[in-house]
């Protein structure tokens, strides 16, 4: 059984043809990394996988359940954290997450761990009381990863995380995905950046116009891979 299971999934807004066939499989323990240029269809394909937006044919199995048949449940078992995600500025660290834990339903006891657990392990406990607004780029972009865990997930998946970090909280944020996959989950994220999909990566995925036109290790040197990559995208017609 994967974590994530994609069967010829297709989906298109009007004319446009966004996944054309997508069919991978993400392993337990794998942090998996979506490339692709702009427009191929990645963030569409993240939003499939969370439950955000309905696939129109092909299927789609998170643990091995069939997203159109335990919607819930599969919605539940995945984190999503979007590229820009929407935090509510007047909020506290705190008060976020207590809302976040609200729209899952955790019970309070569960709440109250939960949100405590989150702020202690992304370093935001000290500034906890203090509005959204006035935290810095690195500590909402950690907040919106303890939001996305605090239902308990088996899967992450990530638009482009890590993008605008410093090296400490880039160093941090590689750690943590690490250690969450490592725990027999799987992390899914997109990335332009071939030297973050090369280090941190098991594998990855190269999607160009909604098909996805290589699936590989990311084992052996960075040169290597890089030319794999590009020369990919380069057969498909695209560039990143
Ligand atoms: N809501 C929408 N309505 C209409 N077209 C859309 C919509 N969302 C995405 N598209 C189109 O679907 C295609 C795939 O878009 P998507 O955002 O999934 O690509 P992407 O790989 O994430 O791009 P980027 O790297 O630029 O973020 C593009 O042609 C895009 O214009």
């Amino acid at each position: 059984m994967f974590p994530i299971e994609l069967d010829g999934v297709t989906k298109s807004y009007g004319e446009v043809r966004a996944l054309d066939g997508v069919s991978l499989r993400v392993r337990a323990g794998e942090i998996h990394g979506l490339l692709g240029p702009n427009g191929a269809g990645k963030t569409t394909l993240m939003r499939i996988i969370a439950g955000l937006v309905p696939q129109d044919s092909g299927e789609v199995f998170i643990a091995g359940l069939n997203v159109r048949d335990a919607p819930r449940r599969t919605r539940r078992a995945v984190g999503f954290v979007p590229d820009s995600p929407f935090l509510y500025r007047y909020l506290t660290g705190r008060q976020y997450l207590e809302f976040a834990a609200d729209l899952w339903g955790l019970p309070e006891d569960e709440k109250i761990k939960a949100v405590e657990d989150g702020l202690k392990r992304f370093g935001l406990a000290d500034r906890a009381q203090h509005v959204i607004g006035s935290y810095s780029f690195g500590m909402r972009q950690k907040l919106a990863v303890a939001g996305a865990l605090l239902q308990g997930p088996t899967v992450l998946v990530l638009d482009e995380p890590l993008t605008g970090f410093d090296p400490p909280s880039s160093r941090f944020m590689k750690d943590f995905l690490r250690s969450f996959a490592d725990a027999g989950r799987a992390v899914f994220l997109s990335t332009h950046i071939l030297e973050l999909a090369h280090g941190l990566c098991d594998r990855v995925s190269i999607i160009s116009d909604g098909r996805i036109i290589l699936e590989r290790e990311t084992d052996g040197d960075a040169t290597g891979f890089e030319r794999s990559v590009l020369n990919a995208m380069d057969r498909s017609g695209g560039s990143s």
